[in-house]
């Protein structure tokens, strides 16, 4: 019996695909993470790399879930491309999977974006797509390959046998994926992750003391974990000042911390790291609330804009600069701010936007609950000679309470979360504080659009949308609302 069924795919049912090693199926539709999927008689079928309307051969997944509406299966081979596939330019395409829409041409990745923002601003934002404002596109310029953004990345290191890996974990491949040529990465990133992936080899032939190695290796999968390095942070920001960080496995306390570092083995290999390093490039040891630097600079430079913005280890930055730069532009025009009107950024991180406004309006405000931001909005305040920015530590709700009833009033805001919505509860408070013109920048559009289904009830109302492409070559979207409110 041939292992390879060949059917016409939403005839097929779970238990029919899972019966089979090999399918080949007709792609119908994206799934929401970039992958196509195909509709099957009582569930789904997720193809990593297939695009709607192609023709392909997939294998299912070994160890699927018992009883999961959704199969996954591996592209083995497009036997009908579809019109808008391109070359990925990636050898490492099938395996890495950081990159969803790689394959994709960019005009056709610009309209998944556009589509995924219209989707959610109706199903949790109640606004059907006949009343939406068109979404514009705010994506850097040259899309060209829509690559070569990135200049920050997270690598986990370990060491299988005789050979040390750096890279990311896929849910395509037994290896780490190297990164060292990885084409989202800026070119100054690339060069120095492939520093400290060569410089890492000499891990192997270090003295691991015996004891450390005990205390802090630990088994991931059947490897060894280097023994106390666990992860490495590179930052290499567009003009070459950066960091790398080596993250050590959790320090119990200050002293257990100091031992990790200097432990014989890690602090030589770290010394002959950092001469690997280009001068500009600093050097830290962190392992959860603790970190030592070795090598200046401590702290990252950015340019952003016209701002150059110092940056903290412990703050909220974009991984991408050019495509940031693109939303900030249009932030700025979408805000209209004048000379006379006060504005208030919530969730304002090391204070980039209320920066960047601070000469076009009265007076800005920002507000964020990470202390360590607030401390480097006012270290960027003062470092571009801003007076009339100033920055307060506290939550969505607390802080915004703290400001309405300290009888504070902004014709302007701009609210800025991470990944979940902010809520109901503590967007009631803008009312209060007098806002009048609202930007919403949505890193989860889903969430965004949970937020702006709860301001439209307390009489906003969505007059621009956009779909920001801020990590292009992946699914990921934000989405961008300007609100405005009758006073
Ligand atoms: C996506 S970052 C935005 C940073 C900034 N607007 C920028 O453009 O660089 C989100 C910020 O929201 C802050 N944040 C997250 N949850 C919060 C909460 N519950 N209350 C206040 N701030 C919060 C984080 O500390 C972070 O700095």
């Amino acid at each position: 019996m041939s292992d390879t069924t060949e059917t016409s795919s939403s005839s097929l049912s779970l238990a029919e695909v899972r019966r089979a090693l090999e399918l080949e199926v007709r792609i119908d539709d994206f799934g929401f993470t970039g992958e196509g999927y195909v509709r099957l008689q009582d569930g789904w079928l997720s193809v990593h790399g297939a695009l709607p309307g192609e023709w392909v051969r997939v294998r299912l997944q070994p160890d699927q879930r018992e009883g999961a509406r959704r199969l996954y299966a591996d592209l083995v081979e497009v036997l009908e491309p579809s019109p808008v596939r391109r070359d990925p330019l990636c050898e490492r395409d099938a395996s890495c999977r950081g990159c969803q829409l790689r394959h994709l041409s960019v005009d056709e990745e610009l309209r998944f974006k556009v589509r995924g923002i219209q989707e959610v601003v109706e199903k949790f934002g109640g606004v059907p797509p006949g009343e939406q404002p068109e979404v514009e596109i705010l994506t850097p310029q040259p899309t060209a390959r829509g690559d070569a953004y990135r200049y920050r990345t997270s690598l986990s290191f370990r060491r299988v046998g005789d050979r040390v890996e750096l890279g990311l974990y896929s849910p395509a491949s037994e290896a780490l994926i190297s990164m060292s040529d990885c084409p989202a990465l800026t070119a100054q990133t690339q060069r120095v992750v492939a520093t400290v992936e060569r410089s890492l080899q000499g891990l192997n032939t270090l003295p691991w003391d015996a004891h450390m190695a005990r205390e802090v290796s630990a088994q991931v999968e059947g490897f060894e974990v280097a023994p106390g390095v666990e992860q490495i942070r590179v930052v290499v920001p567009n003009h070459g000042v950066g960091l790398v960080e080596v993250r050590l496995t959790e320090a119990r306390d200050q002293e257990h911390f100091e031992a990790q570092c200097h432990s014989e083995a890690l602090a030589g290999w770290l010394a002959r790291l950092s001469e690997y390093l280009p001068p500009q490039v600093g050097l830290a040891v962190g392992s959860g609330s603790f970190r030592a630097y070795l090598k200046e600079p401590t702290r990252v430079r950015i340019p952003l804009g016209r701002l150059q913005m110092e940056v903290g280890y412990d703050d909220w930055i974009h991984a991408t600069l050019a495509p940031a730069e693109v939303l900030y532009e249009a932030l700025e025009h979408w805000l209209e701010p004048t000379r006379a009107e006060r504005f208030l950024d919530v969730g304002c991180g090391i204070g980039t936007i209320a920066l960047m406004l601070a000469s076009r309006v009265a007076e800005a405000v920002g507000l964020d609950q990470n202390q360590a931001s607030i401390e480097s909005a006012e270290i960027n305040a003062v470092g571009q000679g801003i007076d009339n920015a100033h920055f307060v530590a506290g939550g969505w709700e607390t802080g915004l309470r703290r400001l309405a009833a300290a009888g504070e009033r902004f014709e302007l805001a701009t609210i800025n979360p991470m990944r979940e919505p902010v809520g109901r509860r503590a967007l009631a408070y803008l009312n209060p504080l007098g806002v009048e013109r609202l930007v919403y920048l949505g890193p989860s559009p889903a969430a965004a659009a949970r937020d702006l289904g709860a301001l439209r009830e307390m009489g906003w109302e969505i007059d621009r949308l956009a779909a920001a492409n801020l990590h292009p070559a992946t699914y990921h979207t934000m989405l961008v609302a300007r609100l405005r409110r009758e006073v």
